[in-house]
């Protein structure tokens, strides 16, 4: 690991946390990636960086009107671009797009540089966070909640493959799923030390 890849930070309750690789969250939409990522780079007081949202201000365009326009390959092509590019930076915390760890080639680059977390969210939990918004284009059918169930089947065995998984059962706030992949990340010291003086 280079000097520029590791980030030494401190936390509210004087923590202080090294981060050797960039923390990339993956799994299904819905299951927090954007939202605790963001919290987790907090805590850490790395950068934070999400690819659905690098694509879009690259686009200047939505998700949606991204896949609408352009197509679903489209996007995914992107999507690989973006993911190397961000991983080329120093340490981050890297959220991915639901679909961007279904691809073989993003799975290797992820592992090369970074190391992949699962929030692993059950299908009850994914559909009553998605259920109300209209922001993925994927659940635009005429049944959306079977829609979900059936990429969350397919989905899973390929989630299973992240470096590390943290349940989000039972269900708890932003901030305390985001102290939880802490604690899971820490197992891993080749990925996160807390340095406390
Ligand atoms: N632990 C949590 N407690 C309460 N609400 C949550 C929690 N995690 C996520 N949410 C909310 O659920 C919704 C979906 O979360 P988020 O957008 O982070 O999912 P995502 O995994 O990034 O999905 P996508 O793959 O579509 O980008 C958001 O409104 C978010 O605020
Ligand atoms: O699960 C998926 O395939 C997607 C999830 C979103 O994050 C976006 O990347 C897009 O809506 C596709
Ligand atoms: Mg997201």
């Amino acid at each position: 690991m280079s000097e520029f890849q590791q980030s030494v930070a401190e936390d509210s309750q004087n923590h202080r946390y090294a981060l050797h690789k960039t923390v990339v969250m993956v799994g299904m939409m819905g299951a927090g990636k954007t939202a605790v990522g963001r919290a987790l780079a907090q805590l850490l007081t790395v950068p934070f960086l999400d690819s659905d949202q690098e694509i879009e201000a690259a686009a200047n365009m939505s998700v949606p009107e991204i896949f609408a326009r352009d197509g679903e390959p489209f996007f995914r092509a992107r999507e690989t671009q973006v993911i190397s590019r961000l991983l080329q930076g120093r340490a981050c915390v890297l959220s991915t797009g639901g679909g961007a760890f279904l691809s073989e080639t993003n799975r290797t680059n992820i592992s090369e540089r970074g190391v992949a977390v699962w929030l692993d969210a059950d299908l009850d939990l994914l559909w009553s966070r998605v259920r109300h918004r209209d922001t993925r284009p994927l659940l635009r059918t005429a049944d959306p909640r079977a829609t979900l169930a059936e990429l969350f089947a397919q989905r899973v065995p390929e989630y299973s493959k992240a470096d590390l998984r943290v349940p989000c059962a039972p269900p708890v706030s932003i901030d305390l799923m985001s102290k939880r992949v802490a604690e899971v990340l820490l197992t891993r010291p080749d990925v996160l030390e807390r340095v406390d003086a």
